[in-house]
């Protein structure tokens, strides 16, 4: 008793405790600063310090530390430390470097983890655990499968036609970025679990959706720095949440709620199913792959159906929408692009007075030159992710640049695309909407060697194949006219 009163009154009075946390926090400044693995790399002190630079920038001021890492650069050359544990690279030359298919990479868990989604293959650190659930993936998102699913697309296309026809015979104002981000959920989830979300179909598009999957980078990053939050907000049980959230989150929930059901009645479906050799959607592909039974209990398979819808909605639309928005603002674009889709208008019958989308032949739009620099143009300026993606080598020391600055094995480090894309050594007056830039060949082929909207090497986009951009730019450059306002 005598102990424990001394050890309460005295070694763990406020004072003291005070200057333990004091003792511990200059203890492991002097050892970031000067020990570490990482203190010859240059960068501002405080981030190789703590953690707490980034939150300053990311949570504080909303998700700008991406912008500050630019800065950083300028002033401490093309590689920096970002935090005690992090590097980030700016220079193009290495990015086929850190970006392979060949050797072992790992993704650093300390991001993805803030996903809330640890089951999934775009989340998995360890670099065999991702390889086996992507095996388990491919065959469903192979060209030839994409190919198929050319008619169920038309479909959804078709209603955005008629919905965007609605609003031209009133003369009224459409909000098209909630109508893009509608048709690109509706195709994501009829191809995904073979079912008809019809978000197009809703008076407002479901825009109270698209707005809350807007607002995920900001949870992404709060969870990031504070790893109990993303989980705490999933805990919440729905019928709670409802009482609580607003319209916008209620919609999202329900949404989420109904995505949950239908993946639990697909894995069973899938385990019932007398046909193992075709699946019809994605729970089918995961529950008929050679993944072990572990890997396809619901919650797994959960995290994965979550996170690869979320992969191809707002990545999908945004750049939709800052293609749509370019083109329009620019009517030179505009009347160019008219010129070349207008023979394949032309040669599709007109039944109702709008050129007959379904007639099409998907190959002559994608051979379409104008148009397809228009959208690498508008890929090059939306890149799915604004932040850096970390990639590790676990097994072996990297070297960059000139010097060979040693990047000891076990150490994430990143590169950012949006920085890469603008970047105007290569694209001069990076921001502007050029498309011209693609037309000359040999210089398209020089380019792509950094350009990468889906990412590179192991971890690049799976839905590649699949984006329906094409079509939909047919559909609303040959024939709609809009104007921009507010
Ligand atoms: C314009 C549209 C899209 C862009 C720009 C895009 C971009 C990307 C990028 C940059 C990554 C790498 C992420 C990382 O390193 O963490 C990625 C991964 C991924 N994307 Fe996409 N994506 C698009 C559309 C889609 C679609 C439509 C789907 C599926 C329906 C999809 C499914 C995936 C999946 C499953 C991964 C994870 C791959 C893995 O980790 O092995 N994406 N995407």
């Amino acid at each position: 008793m005598e102990g424990g009163s001394f050890i309460r009154d005295h070694v763990l009075s406020w004072p003291n405790v005070a200057a333990m946390v004091l003792v511990y926090i200059v203890t492991i400044s002097i050892y970031r600063l000067t020990l570490h693995p990482l203190a010859r790399i240059p960068g501002p002190k405080l981030a190789a310090i703590t953690r707490y630079y980034e939150v300053y920038y990311d949570v504080l001021r909303n998700g700008q530390y991406t912008f500050k890492i630019a800065e950083m650069h300028k002033k401490y050359g093309p590689i920096i430390r970002i935090s005690p544990h992090e590097l980030h690279v700016i220079d193009p030359a290495f990015f086929e470097k850190l970006y392979r298919q060949d050797g072992r990479w790992d993704k650093y868990d300390w991001s993805y983890r803030a996903f809330s989604a640890p089951g999934s293959a775009i989340c998995s650190g360890p670099h065999d655990i991702h390889k086996a659930r992507r095996a388990a993936l491919n065959p469903f998102f192979s060209k030839a499968r994409v190919g198929t699913q050319q008619e169920m697309m038309d479909r959804s296309i078709i209603i955005l036609r008629e919905r965007l026809s609605e609003f031209a015979a009133t003369g009224g104002t459409v909000d098209l970025g909630a109508a893009t981000s509608a048709c690109t959920r509706d195709i994501a989830c009829e191809f995904l679990m073979d079912k008809a979300y019809e978000n197009l179909r809703k008076e407002d598009f479901s825009v109270q959706i698209t707005n809350m999957l807007q607002q995920g980078g900001s949870v992404w990053r709060i969870t990031k720095h504070v790893p109990w939050f993303g989980p705490l907000m999933r805990s919440i049980s729905p019928s709670i949440m409802t009482k609580i959230a607003d319209d916008g989150t209620t919609a999202f929930l329900s949404y989420v709620q109904e995505s949950e059901q239908d993946t639990k009645n697909l894995l069973k479906d899938a385990a019932s199913s007398s046909n193992p050799s075709t699946s019809r959607t994605i729970v089918h592909e995961i529950y008929n792959s050679k993944l072990p039974t572990p890997e396809k209990q619901y919650k797994r398979v959960a995290d994965e159906v979550f996170t690869i819808t979320g992969a191809g909605f707002e990545t999908t639309a945004s750049a939709l929408r800052l293609i749509i928005y370019h083109i329009y603002a620019n009517p030179p674009i505009l009347a160019k692009l008219r010129e070349e889709l207008a023979p394949l208008a032309a040669s599709s019958s007109a039944a109702d007075g709008l050129p007959a989308y379904p007639d099409l032949k998907l190959r002559s739009l994608e051979q379409s030159q104008y148009l397809t620099c228009i959208i690498m143009e508008g890929m090059r300026l939306s890149p799915a992710l604004g932040s850096r993606m970390a990639r590790i080598a676990p097994d072996r020391d990297i070297f960059y640049g000139d010097d060979n600055v040693r990047i000891p094995a076990g150490t994430p480090v990143g590169m950012t695309t949006i920085l890469m894309h603008t970047d105007k050594s290569i694209y001069p007056d990076p921001l502007s909407f050029v498309p011209e830039r693609w037309m000359h060949l040999e210089k398209r082929r020089q380019l792509e060697k950094t350009y990468a909207p889906f990412s590179k090497g192991t971890r690049n986009c799976l839905g590649m194949q699949y984006a329906p951009f094409p079509s939909l730019f047919f559909l609303l450059f040959s024939h709609h006219s809009i104007l921009f306002s507010g």
